[in-house]
């Protein structure tokens, strides 16, 4: 395990160079991995999986859009594919990649087939951190792992077929078997992680729900829409509003971002924007800090988990999800975004 010095703080790091495909395969080369569930991460990571060369087999309601989304992605019904419950059975290590909250409703199947010595495996905190919530709690007898890729199911798999690799972390909620964190490992290695670092499946989820609400996601929407309406009100174009909020950001920014860091972004634009971006940054932090705050106290707290159980439990979760979605998409913001999108000459031929 690599010691790598982060911004003055040491962390244990597993890269890829001390911990190879090779070693990761002679670890799990007697496991059947099945992978239940295959909504976002089930693809990535079953996929990944099954090109580097693992014994993966999926398990996944059948008549169901997804299902059929599994032979197309090549799974074989029978051979590789099979109903939620017969890979449970089949699998040494179950890969629990439904939704949060569809795991809670499975959860008396999956533990049926949780025999000693197997491995449950998540890619999110959730379940484990909040079972009071959930009323996922493991037999004592099997060892409970977790890699968590951080980025979308989608990347996770773009980004190994392009031969690059997200990060992920991975902590053992409970060793059973004292292979727990070779396994743990080994799947991180196998599911194409670029680089793997520890945490616990508290701090885990902690830090994916504040992430995703918070700057990932729901900070970054609000800002712009805040910054859209703003440049509106003052009689700028849809066109024009849509570019200084964001077509440049994704486009031209925020790759430099990537690629070097702020600074180096900022060196890269004119003195008179270093000069405003660094007068006014300050004033956002300071402005969005009590948010953040509240954020993450209501994280702590549980009420996000109980809001997203209350909300992703019910039938029609997926049309009123759909709906909310629509509106974002129809939005003059997004629809605006949406012309600008396909007059980049990339999309214009
Ligand atoms: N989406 C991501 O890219 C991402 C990234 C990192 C971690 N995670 C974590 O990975 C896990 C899987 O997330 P996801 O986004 O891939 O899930 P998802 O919402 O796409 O759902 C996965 C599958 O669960 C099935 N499902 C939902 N409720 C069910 C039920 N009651 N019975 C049977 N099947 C049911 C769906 O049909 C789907 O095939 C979660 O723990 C999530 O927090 C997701
Ligand atoms: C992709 C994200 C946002 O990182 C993940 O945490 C999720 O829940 O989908
Ligand atoms: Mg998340
Ligand atoms: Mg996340």
């Amino acid at each position: 395990m690599a010691k790598i010095n982060f911004g003055g703080v040491e962390e244990s790091v597993i890269t890829r160079e001390e911990f190879p495909l090779s070693k990761a395969a002679e670890i799990l080369k007697d496991e059947t991995i099945a992978v239940i569930g295959y909504g976002v991460q089930g693809p990535g990571q079953a996929m990944n999986l099954r090109d580097n060369g693992f014994n993966v087999i999926v398990g996944q309601r059948k008549n169901s859009k997804t299902w059929d989304k599994a032979v197309a992605d090549g799974w074989v019904p029978g051979k590789t594919l099979f109903e939620i419950e017969e890979a449970c059975e089949k699998g040494t290590i179950i890969q629990y990649l439904l939704s949060d909250a569809g795991q809670i409703a499975l959860w008396p199947t999956v533990k049926k087939h949780l025999t000693p010595g197997k491995a449950l495996y998540f890619s999110h905190g959730f379940g484990i951190t909040y079972k009071e919530k959930t009323g996922i709690v493991p037999p004592a007898d099997v060892d409970v792992i977790l890699v968590a890729p951080k980025g979308s199911g989608t990347s996770l798999r773009r980004m190994f077929v392009a031969g690059r690799g997200l990060n992920s972390s991975y902590a053992v909620f409970q060793d059973a078997t004292g292979k727990a964190k070779d396994r743990v490992i080994a799947l991180g290695i196998g599911v194409g992680s670029g680089y793997l670092f520890e945490t616990d499946f508290k701090r885990e989820v902690f830090s994916d729900l504040t992430g995703e609400r918070g700057t990932l996601m729901g900070a970054i929407q609000g800002i712009f829409a805040a910054q859209y309406q703003v440049l509106r009100e003052h009689g700028h174009t849809p066109s024009e509003a849509f570019n200084e909020t964001i077509e440049e950001l994704t486009q031209s920014l925020m790759p430099l971002v990537a690629e070097n860091g702020m600074d180096w972004m900022y060196a890269n634009c004119s003195t008179t924007a270093q000069r405003g971006a660094l007068d006014w940054w300050k004033p956002f932090r300071d402005a969005t800090l009590p948010v953040f705050e509240k954020l993450y106290s209501e994280v702590a707290n549980g009420n996000e988990a109980q809001r997203s159980i209350d909300c992703n439990s019910k039938p029609d979760y997926r049309e009123g999800l759909e709906k909310e979605l629509k509106e974002l998409r129809e939005s003059e913001m997004w629809q605006a975004g949406a012309v600008v999108r396909q007059l980049r000459p990339e999309n214009n031929k």
